[in-house]
């Protein structure tokens, strides 16, 4: 009787039925369980790989990681997978370092564990070496204005020049659902239709030397802050004040 009363009180997992619920899904606003959770963000995303035929056996393919909290969710869920349903991929990571002191030394540092974590090959290509200026010494010289322009393009060429060096089939981005909102309301502002039309395909370039894909196209970013604690993933401590500002926004555990 006791129990079937305190049964009423709990909210249970209305996935499992069984546990507390312990958060509702900023995607679907259910109230589930911690493990439903854990389950059902590695399912979803293991059927977009799956239903959009993002790999094939034996490729080998870059994970661009930043050390940010999305490449680095990417990379563990991604080696996870593969190992889980033998998707028979070759998988590294590729880091580009911009040479902005104070931001991306810090964040290599991340994709360095990384690399002894989940125990794939990392390797760093720099502008430094690419293009012989650091983004701290092109500043210098040029000033602040349509730096991250300039960067955004030198860090793409960057990728694809790693994503050569290292032979892969397929180079993979940690950008999520709200990255692709927000690029889709940019190119509405500025009447970009030629963008517009592109920026919403889940594989890009497949023309060019090498195609790029998002398998977190539909996840998530409050997902993605939610996902690593439950695996003591480690970041860098501003990802874990974004993770705390997160908290205060959707009911949690
Ligand atoms: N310096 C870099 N080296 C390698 N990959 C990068 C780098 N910067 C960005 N990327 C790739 O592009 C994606 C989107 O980058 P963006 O700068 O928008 O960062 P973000 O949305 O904060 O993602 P993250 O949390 O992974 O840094 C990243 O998830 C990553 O896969």
């Amino acid at each position: 009787m006791e129990g079937n009363h305190e049964k009423a009180r709990v909210r249970l997992c209305y996935l499992c039925n069984q546990r507390r619920a312990a958060l509702k899904r900023p995607k679907t606003l259910e109230q589930i369980c911690r493990e439903c959770f854990y389950e059902v963000f590695e399912e979803e995303i293991h059927q977009v790989i799956v239903k959009n035929q993002l790999f094939k056996p034996g490729e080998r393919i870059a994970i661009g990681a930043s050390g940010g909290k999305d490449s680095t969710v990417l990379a563990y869920v991604l080696s996870e997978l593969n190992r889980r349903h033998n998707y028979g991929l070759d998988l590294f990571l590729l880091s580009v370092d911009e040479g902005i002191t104070g931001y991306r030394d810090d964040s290599l540092e991340t994709v360095k564990r990384n690399e002894l974590q989940y125990g794939l090959p990392l390797k760093i290509v720099s502008y430094k070496d690419l293009y012989g200026w650091t983004m701290d010494e092109i500043v210098k010289t040029i000033g602040l204005k349509n730096n991250c322009t300039f960067c955004g393009v030198f860090r793409r060429q960057a990728l694809d020049r790693g994503a050569a060096l290292l032979k892969v089939d397929k180079l993979v981005t940690g950008h999520n659902a709200d990255d692709i909102a927000e690029t889709v309301l940019l190119n509405i502002l500025r009447g970009d239709i030629a963008r517009l039309s592109r920026c919403t395909s889940i594989t890009t370039g497949e023309d060019g030397p090498i195609p790029r894909c998002k398998p977190f196209k539909y996840t998530y970013e409050k997902e993605i802050v939610i996902y690593p604690y439950g695996y003591g993933v480690k970041f860098p401590w501003i990802f874990f004040i974004a993770y705390c500002i997160s908290l205060l926004s959707v009911s949690y555990w």
